[in-house]
């Protein structure tokens, strides 16, 4: 249904690390990385306050190699850090772009970015400014989808939009099965009960005891963060 008002007041935007990479093999394309603040200018001047988690995997995929073997907390510590780079190339373009954009790390680095605080968070929220979460949770074994659950319900995002590479949640995963259908909408029980590996299942689980509505769409469809925003028909819902 279409709506002259944004169905939102805040979101939290989950952007993938690998979508940074447009088509290059792995980290920051500029040209994609400014289009997608293109986008997120486009909702911010609609009223809506956006904070947005980064991922790392475009930065941190491409060194994995050399983490065979590695303790895995040591290498999730590696990609959270990547996801920091990420962090400070977006706000860099979001200011560039125009944008208010602070970045807030969940692990210490003060020489860099500030640390999280959450009424620092609300704070810039309530100014119009466009909080980047960098270093995901701050834990090891967890992922940037779980921050991003994590922290759309700290903020009171009312939902949390994953922009990735596919345009929904499929019957499978439509990379590997091309006879994978779309599904315009799917409860939190049905995602978890039948694996579907668009996102973990600690993020579902928060995002389901939280109430706390995802909707999955492309990042690389051009206007279709606007269209989400605007209650529009695009992507996939997960609700409660
Ligand atoms: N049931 C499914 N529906 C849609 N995508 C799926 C499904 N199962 C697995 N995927 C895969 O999940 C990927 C997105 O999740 P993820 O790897 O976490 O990406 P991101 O880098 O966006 O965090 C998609 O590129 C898709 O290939
Ligand atoms: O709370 C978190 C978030 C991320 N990571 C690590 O950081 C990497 C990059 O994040 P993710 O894979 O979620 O990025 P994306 O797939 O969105 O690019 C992960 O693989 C983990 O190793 C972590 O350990 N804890």
């Amino acid at each position: 249904m279409t709506q002259s008002q944004p169905a939102y007041k805040r979101i939290l935007l989950k952007l993938s690390g690998e979508a940074l990479m447009g088509d290059d093999q792995f980290g920051i394309n500029r040209d994609t990385i400014v289009r997608m603040v293109e986008e997120v200018a486009e909702v911010t001047r609609l009223g809506v306050e956006v904070a947005v988690v980064i991922g790392g995997g475009n930065i941190f995929r491409g060194v994995a190699g050399g983490s065979v073997g590695m303790d895995r907390a040591t290498a999730d510590y590696m990609g959270m850090l990547a996801t920091v780079m990420n962090a400070l190339a977006l706000a860099d373009a979001m200011n560039k772009a125009g944008l208010t954009a602070r970045v807030m790390s969940a692990i210490a680095i003060d020489q860099v970015v500030e640390p999280y605080v959450r009424p620092k968070a609300l704070q810039y929220l309530e100014e119009g400014k466009v909080v980047v979460f960098a270093a995901g949770t701050g834990n090891p074994f967890f992922t940037t989808d779980t921050a991003a659950a994590l922290r759309g319900a700290e903020i009171g995002a009312q939902v949390v939009l994953k922009a990735t590479k596919v345009d929904g949640v499929y019957t499978a995963d439509p990379k590997k099965d091309p006879s994978a259908t779309r599904y315009a909408s799917l409860s939190f029980d049905e995602a978890m009960s039948q694996n579907l590996g668009i996102m973990d299942a600690t993020a579902f689980a928060l995002c389901r005891d939280q109430k706390l509505p995802i909707k999955v769409f492309s990042i690389f469809k051009h206007g279709a963060l606007k269209r989400v925003v605007m209650g529009e028909d695009e992507g996939t819902l997960v609700h409660a």
